[in-house]
């Protein structure tokens, strides 16, 4: 097997010939993944270097990438980028991971890298990647890991299964953690330079290389940390960080019916402090990384960590907070919600993202269930089978109006829901999870804000 390629571990070139190569199409690149996360940072690459190949399970992504088409939703600039990488040859797609292996000189790993239901971290993608790539690897090569894994993972189970699956020296390829640090929406300007990007490689040469290649993909600095272990821990530190916070805002949307006052109103004085930067209340955390994140580190550590999980446990019980507090409010108005038909709006984990992956949804679904309510849902993004599955009757947009509906949970305010009639319904209960809602002729009850607009009506 010969690479007509230049590998940049341990290249004789001189920093700005490896540059060079690079940008030259000298240095093949392969991206396993194509996500949401993975086609936008192909399409980047791709841009920069002008060789990629990305690699696949799903034959429709990788037939519509190389028809120029973008399968992912609601990303600014990537359905053009992506057509005109496709257009120019820079960018290909595959699902023959192992030819993708063998014709790369970069790695680059960005598959779901999900929890099992006992709270383990998932590797079996990531694996399955790795020894794709140990059946293409060549002494020169470059792995670079940007979905997010244990700490450890890098140089514990990358390096050492690479080198026992592929017979090459760990001496002769290089190993860094590269975390993605992009939010669905935005892919393209986060992964190009709204953040620093941190690179930790196993050894210096790697932690180089990184920092060489990701020079040329971000304006934004390039932050290079100790080693690959420090740089899995920041991304989960930031997740940490995030879950935890979020937390503190839910507990005190918990209390809010306690002290009588609107806590978003508090929680925005209050982060006016620059030392203050309490996040926002809501029906929970969901998506396959927030949530999930806090596990990826409890798992592989034999500390305590009780405000870690404390912080999910507060989370984990928005779904539920959520639907008691419609249960309580339709009492208030003297309504019953065994009887009830709810519209639940919203199932995605956040709008306008197609993910529904660990979705508040999901348990909000299930808790107006146990209380006997008849559940509808609206999701703009997803099939109806989708919304189905979660265990609630699907409903268009269209045809909500038509439903006699006694109240409604908005879970995830996707935009389209700004163009909702509520004049049509007559006397509802809501749940405003996320503060989206204005004056909307109802009686509504929003989380951490508390209720409003309460005065009695008759329900005929
Ligand atoms: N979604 C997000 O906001 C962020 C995600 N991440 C990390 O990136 C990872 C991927 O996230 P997304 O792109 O959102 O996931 P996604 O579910 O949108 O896309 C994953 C893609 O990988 C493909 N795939 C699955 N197994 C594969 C395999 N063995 N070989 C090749 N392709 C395979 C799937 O077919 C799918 O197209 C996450 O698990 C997380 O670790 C990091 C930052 C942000
Ligand atoms: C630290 C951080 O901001 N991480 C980002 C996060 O993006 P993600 O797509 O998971 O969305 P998110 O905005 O964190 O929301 C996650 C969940 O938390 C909820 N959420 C979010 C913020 C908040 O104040 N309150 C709240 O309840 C959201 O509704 C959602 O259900 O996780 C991404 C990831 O690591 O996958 C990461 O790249 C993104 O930069």
């Amino acid at each position: 097997m010969t690479n007509q390629y230049t590998g940049l571990y341990n290249s004789e070139l001189p920093p700005e010939g490896q540059r060079q190569a690079l940008r030259d199409g000298a240095v093949p690149v392969t991206v396993y993944g194509l996500g949401k996360m993975g086609l936008p940072l192909a399409a980047v690459y791709a841009k920069t270097t002008g060789n990629v190949v990305g690699v696949d399970i799903d034959a429709d992504v990788v037939r519509m990438v190389n028809d120029g088409e973008c399968h992912v939703a609601k990303e600014p600039g990537l359905p053009e980028l992506v057509a005109e990488q496709a257009g120019r040859g820079a960018l290909r797609a595959t699902t023959d991971s192992v030819a993708a292996a063998k014709e790369g000189a970069i790695h680059v790993i960005i598959v779901p890298t999900p929890l099992t239901d006992d709270h383990e971290p998932d590797l079996a993608a990531f694996v399955a990647v790795l020894d794709s790539i140990a059946a293409g690897l060549a002494p020169g090569d470059m792995v670079v890991v940007e979905c997010t894994v244990p700490p450890k993972t890098s140089s514990e189970l990358v390096v050492p299964h690479l080198e026992a699956k592929s017979g090459i020296s760990r001496t002769e390829f290089g190993v860094a953690f590269c975390p993605e640090r992009t939010s669905s929406g935005r892919a393209l300007q986060d992964i190009t330079g709204s953040h620093p990007k941190i690179v930790g490689g196993v050894d210096t040469e790697s932690t180089r290389v990184a920092s060489l290649v990701y020079g040329e993909i971000t304006s934004n600095e390039v932050i290079a940390v100790s080693d690959a272990t420090t740089a899995e821990s920041v991304k989960l530190f930031e997740g940490l960080y995030r879950d935890v916070n979020i937390a503190l805002a839910n507990e005190l949307a918990r209390i809010r019916d306690d002290l009588g006052i609107d806590v978003t109103e508090a929680i925005h004085a209050a982060n006016t402090q620059p030392y203050c930067d309490i996040h926002a209340p809501g029906p929970g955390v969901g998506g396959h990384c927030i949530p999930w994140y806090p596990y990826f580190i409890t798992s592989r550590v034999t500390t305590d960590t009780p405000l870690i999980l404390t912080a999910r446990e507060v989370n984990d019980s928005m779904p539920a907070f959520t639907a008691d507090t419609l249960r309580t409010e339709l009492s208030h108005a003297g309504r019953d919600i065994e009887t009830a038909t709810v519209a639940v709006l919203g199932v995605t984990y956040r709008p306008g993202v197609a993910e529904t992956r660990a979705t508040p949804a999901a348990g909000v679904i299930d808790r107006l269930t146990e209380h006997g309510a008849t559940v509808l849902a609206v999701d703009p993004m997803l099939d109806d089978d989708v919304v189905a599955s979660f265990g609630a009757t699907p409903v268009s947009l269209a045809d909500l109006s038509a439903h006699d509906l006694d109240a409604a949970v908005v879970v995830t305010p996707h935009e389209e829901f700004d163009d909702i009639d509520w004049a049509a319904f007559d006397d509802l209960v809501v749940i405003d999870g996320r503060g989206t809602l204005g004056d909307i002729g109802h009686r509504v009850y929003t989380i951490g804000a508390g209720p409003r607009n309460t005065e009695v009506r008759h329900h005929d």
